[in-house]
């Protein structure tokens, strides 16, 4: 699903308006209609509800739910800040005929707002074009200190769309943020939790053409947008499915290449090759029976690069350490990758950040996983938001032309094209050690079935997350661990 500015959906309106055709209050009527059925299907409608509207559409919105609720026989008491001289016209319209049915409340100054009520946001919405000051700040303010539960219409209150806001800002904190159509760039940056809550995104029936022909930058992987893999033909054989390489592992963190292999098996790859530090090669030969085993000389690092002509690619990092023997491996490693697919995490990720003249020898199209930490190690620098990390992101992938996995709660797959693929699953169970060397498993065996790296890594994330979400539903996030992720990846 493409993910679009604050501008483009305005567009996409417009475009839907005049291409249906509908009229803009019609569709705000569709837009309240899906949002009030979503109250009365979660059970959050309750009578005696505050639903605080702004005088731009978003308030209309508001209106029309105010209207609606109240006919299902929910009955809320309405209040508009005037924050403006000027209604909109759709605003206008909506406020006339809710005044058939009910009075509203002008305020210029904050509220009393009950403790334990249903406030609906709908003071400000996409419009947003500077923070929010005033009265609208001081109801904001009161709002987020009554504790009431709070869902906002379209986004927070004082949240900009796709740019970030100040730290002193006025911004409404909801538990439920309900869209339209599609999610937008703000509900997916980990700084703005705090102003999202849980979000989903209504299908309000914009016109299809739009979001088909209009190019972004920036997509949301969901179930309907996933790179497939391969089908296994009936007559395959093992030579099929590509050979890994992975080389992960010292002394007390052998688990992490167990991890990464036992996901990599569950990922469909044909053969699967560990190359591991001697003090590894029993327990790798006993917890993973189907991997074969490279013992490194070294009895509790990994010093020296195997030969690699028979592997279709090549994972490195997973609990690796940084001794000089294993600097100086991945040394020799770059040498020797020629342009091999190549997947580096973890520590390989370090070593890269303390050489980073070594990027530049990174074969095209190599993934990277860094978590937050590590890509500020590999950049030598820190972000002032998170829209400038997107920036830095976009910026560092084209610049070494490496698909990067910024890990996190939306891992985002960065391509050295410029696309970001925020990912739709997973959980704060995943929050717990060898995740990410899961991760790296399922992302070599991808890469070792030949799909271009990009796909490889929007298709693995999702179904890490998924398997995480799995795994959380049926032993709950606390007592997820990593070792549960392979056993419910499905494909
Ligand atoms: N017909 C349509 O196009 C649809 C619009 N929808 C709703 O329309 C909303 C966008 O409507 P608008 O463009 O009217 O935007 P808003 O409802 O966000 O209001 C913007 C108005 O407030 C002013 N404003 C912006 N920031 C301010 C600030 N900090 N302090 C004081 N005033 C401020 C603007 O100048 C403008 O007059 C969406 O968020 C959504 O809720 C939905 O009804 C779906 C359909
Ligand atoms: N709150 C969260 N929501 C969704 N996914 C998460 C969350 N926290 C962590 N994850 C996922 O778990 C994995 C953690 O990887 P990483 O930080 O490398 O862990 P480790 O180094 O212990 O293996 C990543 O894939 C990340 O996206
Ligand atoms: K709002």
């Amino acid at each position: 699903m493409k993910i679009f500015s604050a501008d483009q959906i305005r567009a996409w309106d417009a475009y839907t308006i005049s291409h249906e055709p509908i009229s803009s209050l019609d569709l705000m009527e569709r837009a309240a209609t899906a949002l009030t059925d979503w109250l009365l299907r979660t059970g959050l409608a309750r009578r005696d509800g505050h639903i605080l509207c702004g005088m731009g559409n978003n308030g209309g919105d508001g209106l029309v739910v105010a209207r609606l609720l109240h006919q299902a026989g929910y009955p809320c008491h309405v209040w508009i800040v005037r924050h403006a001289e000027k209604a909109s016209a759709d605003f206008e319209a909506n406020l006339a005929r809710y005044r058939h049915l009910a009075g509203v409340t002008w305020v210029e100054e904050a509220m009393e707002i009950p403790s334990d009520t249903l406030v609906i946001d709908a003071l400000l919405g996409s419009g947003l074009n500077r923070c929010a000051a005033g009265p609208l700040a001081e109801v904001i303010r009161a709002v987020n200190a009554s504790g009431s539960t709070v869902v906002s219409i379209d986004i927070a209150s004082g949240l900009f769309a796709d740019r970030p806001n100040q730290p002193d800002d006025a911004i409404i904190e909801p538990a439920y943020t309900v869209g339209f159509q599609v999610p937008k760039p703000a509900f997916l940056q980990p700084g703005n939790a705090r102003f999202v809550g849980r979000w989903q995104v209504l299908d309000i029936g914009l016109d299809r053409r739009y979001e088909k022909q209009t190019p972004a930058s920036r997509y949301f992987t969901d179930s309907q947008s996933l790179p497939s893999l391969r089908n296994r033909a009936v007559f395959a054989n093992k030579g099929n499915f590509g050979h890994a390489l992975l080389i992960a592992g010292s002394y007390g963190k052998v688990g992490a290449a167990v991890l990464a292999s036992r996901a990599c098996l569950r990922s469909g790859v044909g053969l699967l090759t560990v190359h591991v530090p001697e003090c590894g090669y029993s327990v790798l030969q006993t917890a993973v029976p189907e991997a074969m085993c490279l013992a490194d000389e070294h009895p509790k690092m990994i010093t020296g690069v195997p030969d690699l002509s028979s592997y279709t690619a090549i994972g490195v990092g997973p609990g690796l350490g940084k001794a000089q023997e294993t600097v100086r491996m991945l040394d020799e490693l770059l040498l020797k990758l020629g342009g091999k697919p190549a997947v580096f995490d973890a520590d390989a990720l370090n070593i890269l950040a303390d050489n980073p003249e070594w990027l530049t020898r990174l074969p095209k199209n190599s993934i990277l996983t860094p978590h937050p930490k590590e890509f500020t190690r590999l950049l030598g620098r820190t972000w002032a938001d998170d829209y400038e990390k997107l920036d830095l992101l976009r910026a560092f992938c084209k610049r070494y032309s490496v698909v990067t996995v910024l890990k996190g709660q939306h891992t985002i797959v960065a391509t050295p094209e410029g696309e970001l693929h925020f990912n739709s699953t997973g959980n704060p169970g995943m929050a717990t050690g060898g995740t990410g060397d899961v991760l790296t498993g399922i992302l070599t065996a991808l890469l070792a079935q030949g799909p271009p790296p990009a796909d490889a890594a929007i298709l693995g994330v999702y179904r890490h997350g998924e398997a995480g979400d799995r795994a959380a539903a049926r032993k709950g996030e606390p007592a997820l661990i990593a070792g549960d992720l392979p056993e419910f990846l499905h494909w």
